[in-house]
């Protein structure tokens, strides 16, 4: 909400006046209005999240609107051509809209302050406690903890689930489902068994167990009798498993050990992921599974030469291919690949990826297997959809042309599951207050200890902002020593790798390491030490918010998400979301959170350094503007 309602250097913060809250006369709309208004925002903003094209925002709208058809580019030189205009143009819009941004908000700003010097205080204390429940006090609000409830029956969730899966078997599992992967020594090639318990566990994750336990013995029996009905026997595979929980390795352990006695190769397995880090992350795995076995695992990214893939694919046909959907159709597109051999298909990030539609990669793939399979038969390719929020959008699946689909899933009410060990918690700032969210953010870190901290912000503008805010802050002694770091489009893709990639190995001994991203960060991106995310920025989608939170507490272990709820509007908001996510009964405690007090206060002082520092950022921003 800071960076679009106002801008820290542009603020008059009053001087000498003691912070009392405040609230205007119709607050809670305004509220509303402005939680909507940062959602419309946030889904105009193009992030280049995907590899293949500008980030399609349509993940976050609801699944049932229309999408929209993105321009379809074809080839890297018009693709570079077009992000240099896009980027020119963005420069010049930001620092248009910049000003005009500032100066409502300004005004805004300036009417709140000479409405707080008309009325009594009295009265001031008395409206923000409707809101929130406080007690009156001088000099600061203490607002109340705020809990984090399951307050959905969840009924409405159960039917969009039911009508979106209706043809599918479940299988369900639960945590208890870990076994010793040793059990699976007669069904796994003793080179990939050694493999898995070498460089990932002994033991498997619960979503592992269930789906190695239906699909090893199936594969196994058919490949010993004839490979011909394999994907047929084995049907489609959806799963809906938390963030963090192993789907990389419950997918692709089956995948290699249906491939490693293969003799001649071929394309028999296609992963496709939706963006370039996730391929890395997916080859990485892939690579120390099928170490020994002499199988190609081939990746295929946009900065590569089209053609030069092309050449490699046509020589050298790999047997596993890793690659993002645009870029899988510039190949289908110049036949450096064919389906005919295809066995696997497997859609990582499932639901981002079908809310993708540039170059209508679905359709395409999918007429591309039809009309190229040797095997006509329906099912003739085993489908793996994989996602922590599965979509339930009964049309984009049917796209798929599923076969005999069995759906695995946790037996919730509920649809998303959070991951076990996460500990949530919600700070409420108080909307007169919302000008020292930078600060209260910092008093925030202040309080984490060799942590690892990834911060969503809504925006690019308000990543760009925020990091220099809280370095200057932390500059002039307004808090202890973090690392601050932040990944946004203004830095080239090599640029912000480096920065991921220091983040992912930084140390915490010395100080905290902080990375504010936006929501670029938020899918599949596998950084197992983060302790902490914070939504600095409201989520706006409960599966924006399963993904962002899913960056912590991943592989079983803990973490904490931590909610930034500026005013009634925002809270309202959030609870909205939150109703379409299950937490883990068996954990306590789940979700209560008591709110620091001291994280939302601001002392004379602090309020005096605060001033400063906005101002600081002032003049860096018109000195740096065009970095900025
Ligand atoms: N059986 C296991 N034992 C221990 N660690 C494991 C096991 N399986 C996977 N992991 C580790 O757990 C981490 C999370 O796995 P992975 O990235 O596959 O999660 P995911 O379910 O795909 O999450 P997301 O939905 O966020 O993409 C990885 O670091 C992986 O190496």
């Amino acid at each position: 909400m800071f960076a679009v309602r106002f801008d820290p250097s542009e603020a008059q913060l009053p001087k000498e006046k003691p912070l009392v809250p405040q609230k205007r006369a119709a607050e809670s709309d305004e509220d509303s209005d402005e939680v909507q208004e940062s959602q419309d925002e946030s889904q105009d903003e193009s992030e280049d999240e995907s590899e293949d094209e500008p980030e399609d925002k349509s993940e976050d709208k609801s699944e049932d609107e229309p999408q929209e058809e993105p321009d379809i580019q074809n080839d890297d030189q018009k693709q570079f051509q077009e992000d240099a205009q896009d980027q020119d143009a963005q420069d010049q819009d930001t620092s248009e809209s910049h000003s005009k941004k500032h100066d409502s908000v300004i005004s805004r700003f300036q009417q709140t302050l000479k409405l707080q010097e008309k009325l009594p205080q009295t009265n001031l204390v008395a409206e923000e406690n409707e809101d929130s429940d406080t007690e009156a006090h001088p000099l600061e609000q203490i607002p109340q903890p705020a809990k984090v409830r399951n307050t959905d029956s969840g009924e409405a969730f159960e039917e969009r689930k039911s009508i979106a899966w209706r043809n599918t078997t479940k299988v369900h599992y639960d945590n208890h489902m870990v076994k010793p992967f040793a059990l699976y020594e007669n069904q796994l090639q003793p080179r990939l068994l050694a493999n898995i318990q070498q460089f990932f566990s002994k033991d498997t994750f619960p979503i592992q167990t269930v789906l190695l336990d239906n699909t090893l013995p199936l594969l196994n029996f058919t490949l010993g009798v004839s490979k011909k009905n394999l994907t047929r026997r084995i049907g489609d595979i959806l799963v809906n498993a938390s963030t963090g929980s192993g789907k990389t390795l419950a997918y692709s352990i089956p995948i290699i050990e249906a491939l490693s006695k293969r003799t001649v190769n071929k394309l028999r397995a296609l992963v496709i992921v939706p963006t370039k880090l996730l391929i890395g992350q997916v080859f990485d795995t892939m690579s120390k599974l099928a170490q020994g076995t002499g199988l190609i695992i081939s990746i295929s990214k946009l900065e590569n030469s089209l053609k030069e893939e092309h050449q490699k694919f046509i020589n050298y046909e790999p047997d596993i291919l890793i690659v993002t959907p645009g870029r899988l159709v510039d190949h289908l597109q110049i036949g450096s690949i064919n389906m005919k051999n295809l066995m696997m298909l497997v859609l990582d990030e499932a639901d981002h990826l079908l809310n993708q539609s540039f170059q209508n990669w679905s359709a395409e793939l999918m007429n591309n297997i039809r009309s190229q399979k040797l095997d006509q038969m329906p099912g003739n390719v085993i489908k793996m959809v994989f996602s922590a929020t599965l979509t339930t959008n009964t049309e984009k699946l049917h796209g798929l042309h599923l076969y005999n689909p069995k759906l695995f899933v946790k037996d919730s009410v509920k649809l998303y599951n959070l991951p076990d060990k996460l500990q949530e918690y919600n700070i409420n700032v108080p909307t007169a207050k919302s000008i020292y969210k930078p600060l209260f953010l910092l008093h925030l870190l202040d309080k984490l200890h060799n942590a690892k901290i990834l911060v969503f912000v809504k925006s690019n503008e308000a990543s760009l902002r925020l990091a220099p805010l809280l370095t200057i802050m932390i500059e002039r002694k307004m808090g202890t020593p973090h690392n601050v770091l932040s990944v946004n489009s203004n830095n080239s893709k090599a640029e912000n790798k480096r920065l991921v990639h220091q983040f992912a190995t930084s140390n915490t001994s010395e100080s905290n390491q902080v990375l504010i991203t936006t929501d670029l960060m938020s899918r599949g991106i596998d950084i197992n030490d983060i302790t902490d995310v914070i939504n600095y920025d409201p989520p706006i989608s409960s599966q924006q918010y399963v993904h962002r939170c899913g960056r912590t507490a991943r592989a079983q272990g803990h973490g904490n998400a931590h909610n930034l709820l500026v005013g009634k509007g925002e809270r309202t908001f959030w609870s909205q979301l939150e109703k379409d996510i299950s937490r883990n009964v068996g954990y306590e405690p789940i979700v209560s959170t008591e709110q620091d007090e001291s994280t939302v206060n601001v002392s004379e002082d602090e309020n005096e350094v605060y001033k400063l520092c906005l101002e600081s950022l002032r003049s860096q921003n018109s000195r740096d503007w065009h970095v900025l």
